[in-house]
């Protein structure tokens, strides 16, 4: 089968982005692992299939693919370029477009300067609906990594994240860390892992390690994550800029109850065809 695809970015996050308006798209899991795959197929953090609605008060369902093959609910640089996306391949005409993603319905508008700026909804607490197992629907909650206590906000912005504040980002445990955390019993659907330090309210500094893809060069729903962490913990004011490895991001957030939005860039590298057996 011969597949067209775009490869993207947003900071660094990268993508692989397929059509599957104008094309049959049915991968499996398999194929998904085997595109990511950064030596023997093309290489991405995250595969994104854009489809065609499937409701009317929706423009278009895209779905997630992290590159060890799972489906997930929800990703914020992959949204940025979803637009960038449907805009560059004429799928719409519109700036602003809802999409239907696991996780519930987005809104995201393109911006003339490039930037794309994404409501990625209200952000949940609630133990049971990150899922975090908990009795506790603390702010802050001891987290036994392997022995070593840490401090974690657990929420979800759509997909499920532990967020911990460091002193330094660049010598944050990230590596140690991260894939204990993922996979730690006590996040049944498994986690990202942020790792934030705090610069002043109005800035931070983010490592995470990603579920179903290792540490990427930038996380959009991570950066959520942390700048939403940082509030209920007083320790930030919002609008916040997020410094990643791969580039910066803004995030918006007015409180408890209220949308949080992020914005940032979107780019395409490349549009190719490649055989899938
Ligand atoms: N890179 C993403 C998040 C992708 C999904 C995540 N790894 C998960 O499993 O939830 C982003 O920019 O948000």
């Amino acid at each position: 089968m011969k597949l067209r695809f775009s490869k993207m970015h947003g900071l660094g996050n990268d993508f692989v982005v397929i059509d599957a308006i104008r094309q049959q798209v049915d991968l499996t899991p398999q194929q998904v692992r085997f595109l990511a795959d950064r030596h023997f197929g093309v290489g991405c953090d995250q595969l994104l299939v854009v489809e065609r609605a499937q409701r009317p008060d929706v423009d278009f369902r895209y779905r997630i693919f992290n590159a060890d093959g799972g489906e997930v609910e929800q990703c914020g640089n992959g949204a940025r370029c979803f637009v960038r996306f449907v805009i560059e391949q004429g799928l719409t005409d519109k700036q602003e477009i809802r999409v239907e993603t696991k996780s519930g319905v987005i809104t995201l508008s393109a911006q003339d300067d490039g930037q794309v700026t994404v409501n990625m909804g209200v952000p949940v607490f609630e133990p049971a609906r990150i899922p975090f197992q908990s009795d506790s629907d603390a702010f802050v909650q001891p987290l036994d990594v392997a022995g070593t206590p840490v401090a974690i906000t657990a929420v979800s912005m759509g997909n499920p994240h532990a967020v911990q504040v460091v002193a330094d980002a660049d010598a944050a445990p990230v590596g140690v860390q991260g894939p204990l955390i993922e996979s730690h019993p006590r996040f049944p659907a498994r986690v990202n892992a942020g790792f934030m330090q705090v610069v002043d309210p109005h800035h931070i500094r983010l490592r995470v390690y990603e579920r179903g893809a290792g540490e990427t060069l930038a996380c959009g729903t991570g950066a959520c994550a942390a700048v939403v962490a940082g509030i209920v913990r007083n320790l930030l004011e919002s609008p916040v800029r997020v410094s990643t490895r791969g580039g910066e991001l803004n995030i918006a957030w007015a409180g408890e109850g209220a949308p949080v939005f992020i914005t940032g860039p979107a780019v395409t590298v490349f549009e190719a065809d490649i055989h899938l057996e």
